[in-house]
């Protein structure tokens, strides 16, 4: 099969990675989990610098690893781009981008000329060719190895944070500037890791996520942000995620017993046990007392943390339920928001998903 299939474990010390993967040419799949969830395993298993303990990796239909037969990795056509660039500190530019199809076995001209053409499209200054990475902005640096990365025209390109290191005007320019190369790759598969929600959501096709060394498919980066399925995909998106199961139609009940109705929309089949709710931490209101006529979502909290965020606040929130609301400064002024203070929270159910 063309494209990227993988199965199979590895392990490092204690840690276990269970990977199952496919992806199609052209597909860029950002991954996401929190520190230390097995992100960067995953990579160094598509590069060969981790062998599969059990399980295969077949890329272009050609087999990369079966848990005993490891290719190894200047076998693989493999492009790589990390935070720090990791550029040859004593080769200049050009020579960076086209040190791979040297040692590749083709003439230094050729070889240069190609390096140069990366070089054009990622909107390095022909000037700059020259320069050696220590006198090269961080931004000017990552074009450098993405150029480098894109020279050898791998199939799996793998991307470990390739903007955390850049100023953030810097990483919107370097982040469109990706996009635009991606777009180009229509026969390559690219794994993106990120901690960063808008470059998941905008540079990927689907998201997945790593916890514990465990791999799950998310979606598509709208079905993530419409519907998350984990609490990390949730709080990644902004939104308040509870799971539980579902009572008349449209009531979510947590383990805890809290519940949540949600109104219109499609409610979930009966006989599936596990559903969610998703909601904004926008659309929660809170108020000093039990509102009149109260809305159905209606619950007593406390107020556990309070985060400024500029113009509003995020209030954490604990008692018949968990949640975050976030609030107008005038809110917190108002309420006399505080750690302990005690308020009621509210939430329309037009504001409410449910899914499973
Ligand atoms: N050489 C090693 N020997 C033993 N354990 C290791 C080794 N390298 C990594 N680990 C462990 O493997 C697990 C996964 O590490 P990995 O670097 O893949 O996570 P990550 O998701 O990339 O984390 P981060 O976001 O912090 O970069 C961690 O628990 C880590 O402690």
């Amino acid at each position: 099969m063309t494209g990227l299939s993988l199965a199979g474990t590895t392990r490092r010390g204690n840690f276990v990675l269970h990977a199952a993967l496919d992806a199609a040419p052209g597909e860029v799949i950002g991954v996401l989990g929190p520190n230390g969830s097995g992100k960067t395993t995953l990579l160094e298993v598509l590069a060969g610098l981790t062998p599969l303990a059990e399980g295969a990796l077949h890329v272009g239909g050609e087999r990369w690893d079966d848990g005993a037969r490891h290719l190894p990795p200047r076998a693989r056509r493999v492009g790589m781009m990390t935070a720090r660039g990791d550029l040859f500190p004593h080769l200049s530019a050009l020579d960076n981008v086209a040190f791979g199809l040297r040692a590749r076995g083709a003439s230094k001209e050729a070889a240069r000329a190609r390096a140069r053409e990366e070089l054009s499209r990622v909107g390095l200054a022909a000037d700059l060719a020259g320069r050696r990475p220590d006198v090269l902005s961080s931004g000017q640096a990552q074009r450098v190895a993405l150029a480098r990365a894109l020279t050898l025209d791998p199939s799996v390109l793998l991307l470990d944070e390739p903007l955390s290191a850049i100023d953030a005007r810097g990483r919107d320019d370097l982040r469109a500037l990706l996009g635009e190369r991606l777009r180009d790759q229509q026969d390559v598969v690219t794994l993106l890791v990120t901690h960063d929600a808008v470059e998941a959501l905008t540079l990927a096709d689907r998201l997945v996520f790593l916890d514990g060394g465990h791999l799950s498919d998310g979606g598509t980066p709208s079905e993530v942000v419409r519907r998350p399925r984990s609490p990390f995909a949730a709080r990644l998106v902004g939104l308040n995620l509870w799971r539980g199961h579902v009572v008349d139609g449209a009531t979510l009940v947590t383990a805890d017993g809290a519940r949540i109705t949600a109104a219109g929309g499609e409610h979930p089949p009966a006989g599936v046990l596990e559903h969610l709710a998703a909601f904004a931490p926008s659309s929660v209101s809170l108020w000093p007392s039990r509102p009149e006529g109260s809305p159905r979502n209606t619950w007593a909290v406390r107020v556990a943390q309070i985060e400024h965020t500029g113009t509003s606040a995020r209030v954490h929130l604990t008692g018949d339920a968990d949640l975050v609301a976030d609030v107008t400064l005038d809110a917190v002024a108002d309420l006399s928001l505080a750690p302990g203070v005690p308020v009621h929270a509210t939430v329309k159910a037009t504001e409410v998903t449910l899914y499973h």
